[in-house]
């Protein structure tokens, strides 16, 4: 069905200001469609480019690729189709020099935009590839995963991962369009959709209640991917996010960390566990659960945000618990958190539905009995 009714929402970021386009079908170039396409979004957002080069990852070659690459043949003209193998651990030092040769090849340039079609992996790493070759490309997300249309391809952090730690190389660098078409979720597995939920109910935590009590109200239609209830928490999700990195895109007044709720824990999980056994989103689960019961144990909140945090991940059919957690091996990668300030580990725990604060001088035992509390 062709896109009648994209929602648009703005990340308000000056003259780097871009839209999310939300919608369904938009693989069709139908000239009459009042929402328009995705290609007449990129021409409208890019200004001159004459050569597109599409990041995408394996999984997705046959749909959104193809779909995709076809758009950028007929609106821009020279397009070059680059390959990532599906999965964590292609957010590499490896992968991140292949691509920038392979730019070389294919004589990339300035008037050169980078298309990342995939999930957050190769949003994340085609996104550094963007600000980094030649000191900076333009840059288009077309997520294909729930977790990267809801959280991953909005706000313009884009990194590799270090074997000690999580994201550890990086940069902010802003896409100029976010074009989200959730047909192309329509091949993504159960475990990869369930794991984008956590991130959606994170936002519930962090700053809108209203939309966590949503939630609580609707995840069994949002689980069974019920068309409307899936955009309107996709949009929600954005809207939230645009809302907090149009207050701090570069995460320097601490407005911004909220929307690392529960990744101190969950960036450890991955690191412990070797990267890509845990999927992000459960991580982030198991992460904000974590949180939740640290920030009860420091008395920052009620009991009952543990009761109706669990509630509703365990509806979304996300893990709560992670046996193999080990305290001793967590905690020195918890020391590379982004958020350590003065050496000092800080967490954004809660205090009610809908508000999160940044918390530093935890002591290390309440942590260790956080981790404890979720084994
Ligand atoms: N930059 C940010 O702000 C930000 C935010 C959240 C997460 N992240 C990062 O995003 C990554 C996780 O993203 P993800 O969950 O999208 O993982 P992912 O990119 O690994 O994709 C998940 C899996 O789904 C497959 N896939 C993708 N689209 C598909 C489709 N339409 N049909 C079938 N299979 C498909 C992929 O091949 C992969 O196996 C992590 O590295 C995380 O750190 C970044
Ligand atoms: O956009 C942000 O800011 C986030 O923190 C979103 C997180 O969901 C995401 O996982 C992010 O990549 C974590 O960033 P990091 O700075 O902790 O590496
Ligand atoms: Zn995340």
């Amino acid at each position: 069905m062709p896109l009648t009714d994209p929602t648009i929402i703005p990340v308000e970021l000056g003259d780097r200001r871009y839209p999310i386009v939300i919608g369904s079908g938009t693989a069709v170039e139908a000239g009459d469609a009042s929402g328009g396409t995705l290609g007449e979004h990129l021409l409208g957002s890019l200004g001159d480019v004459s050569h597109a080069v599409m990041v995408y990852d394996a999984a997705v070659k046959d749909s959104a690729a193809a779909s995709v690459q076809k758009t950028l043949q007929a609106r821009v003209g020279r397009v070059d189709a680059l390959e990532v193998a599906s999965g964590e651990t292609s957010k590499s030092i490896d992968n991140l020099g292949r691509l920038w040769n392979r730019l070389i090849e294919v004589n990339a340039d300035r008037r050169s935009v980078i298309v990342a079609v995939g999930g957050g992996v190769v949003g994340d790493l085609a996104g550094f590839v963007a600000a980094t070759y030649t000191r900076g490309l333009r840059f288009v997300q077309v997520p294909t995963t729930l977790l990267a249309m809801v959280d991953s391809s909005v706000g313009g952090k884009t990194g590799i991962n270090l074997p000690g730690g999580k994201n550890m190389v990086g940069s902010f660098w802003q896409p100029h369009l976010v074009w989200i078409d959730t047909d192309f979720m329509a091949t993504l597995p159960d475990r990869e959709y369930l794991s984008g939920l956590a991130e959606v109910i994170k936002y519930g935590v962090i700053e809108d209640a209203e939309f966590f009590a949503y939630l609580e109200d609707n995840m069994q239609a949002i689980v069974a991917r019920d068309p409307q209830s899936v955009r309107h928490a996709i949009a929600c999700s954005c809207q939230s996010k645009a809302r907090v990195v149009a207050d701090d895109e570069r995460e320097t007044s601490g407005r911004r960390a909220i929307l690392n709720y529960g990744h101190t824990f969950a960036h450890a999980i991955e690191a412990t566990a070797g990267y890509g056994t845990m999927l992000h989103g459960e991580a982030v689960a198991i992460g904000m659960q974590m949180a939740a019961r640290l920030a009860v144990a420091l008395g920052k909140c009620e009991a009952d945000l543990i009761n109706r945090q669990t509630r509703l991940l365990d509806n979304a059919q996300l893990p709560l618990v992670w046996p193999q957690a080990n305290p001793e091996a967590m905690i020195p990668v918890m020391a590379r958190d982004k958020k350590v300030a003065h050496g000092k580990l800080r967490f954004v725990l809660p205090d009610r539905i809908g508000h999160v604060e940044l918390v530093g001088d935890v002591p290390v035992d309440q942590v260790r009995f956080a981790i404890d509390a979720c084994q």
